[in-house]
């Protein structure tokens, strides 16, 4: 009789996720809402490279780089409501996965590892975006901005997060791609580690603690 393959073991019981340049590319969705917004605020156009690197601290950080970035001395809290319409119009219309999330997601979860997303990305919109991608079943709990007091980096959404798993910090393996990842992980206390093809801005990716640093999202699998 054939023998069974081993089941895959994974050296964390559980794994955070950071969404928008870790699980999907979203930066040209973003790109459009925020368009929409300058256009109607009289402003030219950017390019998505451009919007890209104001992606990760949240919305509030992210209008308030595009109002600068336009010469506006409008508050982004002037024009939030506005831009939450178009962010809402514009989220579905071309999100991608990258390249292996699907199947090392499956792979992770049919090793018994348990999933949460933990996102700045404000909270109305992960789950309709996660369920229009296919891989609202991984998750066991999901963490937008403005379900908590803080955001990332604090470290609060992380330790939140633990404490629903009913696991030690020091347990769930936070993956990210930018400095509000690594702040929040290295704050809370949490083992770190980064995609490289995400939209990190001005920072080291490689100096920040991460355990890795991996380029494919499937080197997960990898990770000992
Ligand atoms: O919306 C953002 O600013 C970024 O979201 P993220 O935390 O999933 O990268
Ligand atoms: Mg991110």
């Amino acid at each position: 009789m054939a023998e069974a393959a081993a089941p895959h073991t994974f050296p964390w019981p559980v794994v955070l996720f950071d969404l928008d340049g870790t699980l999907v590319d979203s930066a040209s969705d973003i790109a459009a809402a925020v368009n929409r917004l300058l256009a109607e605020l009289g402003h030219a156009q950017v390019d998505e490279a451009t919007v890209r690197s104001w992606i990760g601290d949240g919305a509030r950080q992210l209008i308030t780089s595009a109002l600068q970035h336009a010469g506006d001395t409008r508050t982004a809290d002037a024009v939030m409501p506005r831009f939450m319409r178009h962010y809402e119009d514009c989220l579905l219309l071309e999100p991608r996965l990258y390249p292996g999330v699907a199947s090392t997601l499956q792979a992770l979860q049919a090793a018994g590892v348990r999933m949460a997303v933990c996102t700045n990305k404000p909270a109305q919109f992960v789950s309709p975006l996660l369920a229009a991608l296919g891989i609202d079943g991984c998750f066991d709990a999901v963490l937008g901005a403005g379900d908590l007091p803080e955001r990332k980096p604090h470290p609060l959404p992380l330790l939140h997060l633990a404490q629903g798993f009913g696991v030690d910090i020091t347990q769930c393996l936070m993956v990210g791609d930018s400095a509000a990842d690594a702040g929040a992980a290295i704050a809370a206390g949490a083992p770190l580690v980064l995609v490289g093809y995400g939209y990190r801005r001005d920072f080291d990716l490689h100096g920040c603690g991460a355990l890795a640093v991996i380029d494919r999202f499937e080197e997960l699998l990898e990770l000992r």
